[in-house]
């Protein structure tokens, strides 16, 4: 098999560069009845290249192009007709806002398209979870979207990211995954875009979910033991298509003897929601409780989330948020509240409303 077919736009940051349209590249004969899957390159480790096989931590993110990375996985070609597009070259901590709204808007023109199956998207681990939930939330499709990205730079012994990436591209091109929402396919384990976090930073099992994975991916074979059951997708209320720019939501982080400072700072910015990540069970130091009900009479929302990774906010317990007029996260992690309530702020200003959304995505 030969090199896969590739449309790259230039390597660059900015993020106006993301390719309206590309055409395909054809340079390589179409197989009878292989489905047509687009990688959507963004960066990362799983672009990553280290000075020896020795580095498996100590490594350069995003400098692979990713005509490159489907060019060094001959494998591709027995499970889909791939081609890719590079969107960004970063590394995923660098990730903005902007950049989300340009990668959802291409993957949204993309699963328009007759000639793509499916979508996969390359993407450092660090925010990758973040990305995967904000896709699931805005992009109308049932084809298969699926995020990915690697802990060792391929350039490492036993690196991750050509197993990672093969599985990706195999469940973007399954028909047994039209309808699943957003996917994020690392250690070969299929886990859904919203309950997936990263929760290791030095080990490939870095991807885990409370709940549990949806399924398993081995040999190019999707093994599926559950579904989400939170809206996304085709069921969700928020189209990128219509969305162009977040408020800004901030995330201020608890711990004991912390001061009122940072929730100040974001009001005065212009934040429009403050996401608290509380102690314990979302819990609220005496000192910060007067600091969010100041914000909140200035019309800022306030989301009570906990800095604790598993188990999940109650409403009403350890705050009297009803009384407040305070939104709970649910098990969403803050950062991911973050990306909720700003697509939440763009439809209303309404807590009750704000908080139907976090229950029901
Ligand atoms: N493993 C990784 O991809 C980490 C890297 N810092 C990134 O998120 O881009």
């Amino acid at each position: 098999s030969g090199p896969q077919n590739t449309q790259a736009a230039a390597a660059t940051p900015a993020v106006a560069a993301a390719p309206a349209a590309a055409p395909m590249a054809a340079s390589q004969p179409a197989q009878q009845g292989m489905r047509n899957v687009v990688v959507l390159a963004t960066g990362g480790t799983i672009a990553g290249a280290g000075a020896s096989a020795m580095n498996s931590a100590t490594y350069s993110a995003a400098k692979v192009p990713v005509d490159k990375l489907l060019a060094g996985l001959p494998e591709l070609s027995k499970v889909a007709q791939v081609r890719g597009e590079q969107v960004f070259q970063i590394a995923s901590e660098s990730f903005t806002n902007d950049n989300l709204l340009v990668l959802a808007k291409r993957v949204s023109a993309l699963v328009k398209q007759a000639d793509v199956d499916g979508v996969v998207v390359t993407h450092g681990t660090d925010t990758l979870a973040e990305t995967a939930y904000f896709l699931s939330l805005t992009v109308h499709t049932n084809k298969p979207i699926v995020v990915v990205g690697s802990m060792r730079p391929g350039t490492a012994l036993s690196a991750d990211g050509a197993l990672n990436l093969l599985n990706a591209v195999s469940v973007a091109a399954a028909k047994d995954a039209e309808g699943k929402g957003v996917v994020v396919t690392m250690n070969d384990e299929i886990q859904t875009a919203r309950d997936v976090n990263k929760d290791v930073n030095i080990k490939t099992n870095a991807f885990q979910s409370q709940w549990g994975p949806l399924g398993m991916v081995v040999e190019g074979k999707n093994y599926w033991f559950r579904a989400p059951v939170k809206r996304h997708t085709m069921q969700s209320e928020f189209n990128i298509d219509n969305i162009s720019s977040l408020p800004a939501v901030e995330v201020v982080y608890s711990y004991g003897n912390v001061p009122r400072t940072a929730i100040d700072a974001f009001v005065g910015t212009g934040a429009k929601a403050i996401v608290h990540a509380g102690t314990g069970n979302g819990s609220v130091a005496d000192r910060i409780v007067p600091a969010l009900q100041e914000a909140r009479s200035k019309g800022v929302q306030v989301i009570r989330s906990a800095r604790v990774p598993y188990g999940f906010v109650l409403r009403n317990a350890e705050q009297p948020d009803d009384k407040y007029d305070w939104v709970v996260a649910h098990d969403l992690r803050p950062e991911k509240a973050r990306l909720l309530a700003a697509l939440a702020l763009t439809k209303t200003n309404d807590p009750k409303e704000i908080q139907r959304i976090f229950w029901e995505y």
